[in-house]
Parts: C-alpha cells; structure tokens; sequence
C-alpha cells in the first residue's frame, strides 16, 4: 500500500565512558548504511526496549548493560521505512571495545569519540534530534 510503510522499533544506546560516546558504523547494504550509529537494533516480539537492548548490545559489542536510562523516544519517517527509535543512555557496564579497538563483534567500525567531536561523523537523518539532545545536556 502506498500509505502503509512498516514502523519499526529500534532499541538504541548511547553508550558513554569517559565523555566518549562509542559509535558503530552501518555496514553499506543495510538500511541507512555507510552512516555512523549509536549501536542497537530491533526490538522483537515479546521483548521489553532494555531486553533488546542488552541483546544487541552484547551480539554486536560484546557490551553487558548494567543499567540504563531512557533519554528520549524520536519517531522518523524515512522514504522506505519509519522507525520509532528508543533510546537509553548506557552509563554503566561490563565489557566492550577498549579505546584501541577499531572493530566490533559482527566486523564493523566503532570508535569511542569525544562529545564534541560527534558533528565530524555522519549520522542517520533521525539521529539529528539525539546528537542536539547529547549536546545540550552535560553528560558526565
Ligand atoms: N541501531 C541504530 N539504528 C538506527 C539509528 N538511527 C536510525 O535511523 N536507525 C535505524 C536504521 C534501521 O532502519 C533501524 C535499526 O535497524 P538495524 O538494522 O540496526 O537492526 P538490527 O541490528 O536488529 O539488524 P538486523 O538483525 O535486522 O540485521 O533503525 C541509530 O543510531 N542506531
Ligand atoms: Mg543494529
């Protein structure tokens, strides 16, 4: 259907340690590839936005959540698909790339990058209202 486009929820962490912030970058052939991420993914059936999000933090960053704190909810409609992107910020856990690392668990690039380097990186158009709200808010 021409008005019916799939509204995807996607479980999304701002993981911080040291006023870095660890990015992840899209490989080419997904949706929205090539661009850097806050790592994360869909949520399933049957599972709470912190269920999906230590999932995929674990399969994709070998990161164990401790805790985390939603930060905002951003609906995005995209020409092809509209995403409701929830997104925690991830303070406290176990594990991960260290600083020297620059590959995650599936073979992407990630980077842990200083808050006021962010606008360097190409984010996703829905990531826009995020960043403004990573700026503006002191995170420590
Ligand atoms: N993880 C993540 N997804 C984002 C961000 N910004 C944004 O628009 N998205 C969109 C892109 C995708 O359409 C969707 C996330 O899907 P995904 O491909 O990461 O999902 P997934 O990890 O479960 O991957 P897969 O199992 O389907 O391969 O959300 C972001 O900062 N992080
Ligand atoms: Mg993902």
């Amino acid at each position: 259907m021409l008005n019916e486009k799939k509204m995807v929820k996607v479980a999304v962490g701002v993981i911080i340690r040291d006023q870095k912030i660890l990015l992840s970058k899209r490989p080419d052939h997904l949706h929205q590839g090539g661009l850097w991420e806050f790592p994360g993914g869909k949520i399933e059936n049957n599972e709470t936005v912190e269920d999906a999000l230590g999932r995929e933090l674990a399969e994709e960053l070998g990161v164990q959540v401790i805790r985390s704190e939603s930060l905002m909810d951003v609906k995005h409609d995209y020409i092809d698909k509209s995403v409701l992107l929830q997104v925690h910020m991830v303070r406290h856990f176990i594990g991960g790339p260290t600083e020297a690392d620059t590959l995650g668990e599936e073979g992407q690039l990630v980077r842990w990058v200083p808050i006021e380097e962010l606008d360097h990186y190409e984010f996703p158009a829905a990531n826009q209202s995020i960043l403004m709200a990573i700026k503006n808010s002191s995170l420590s």
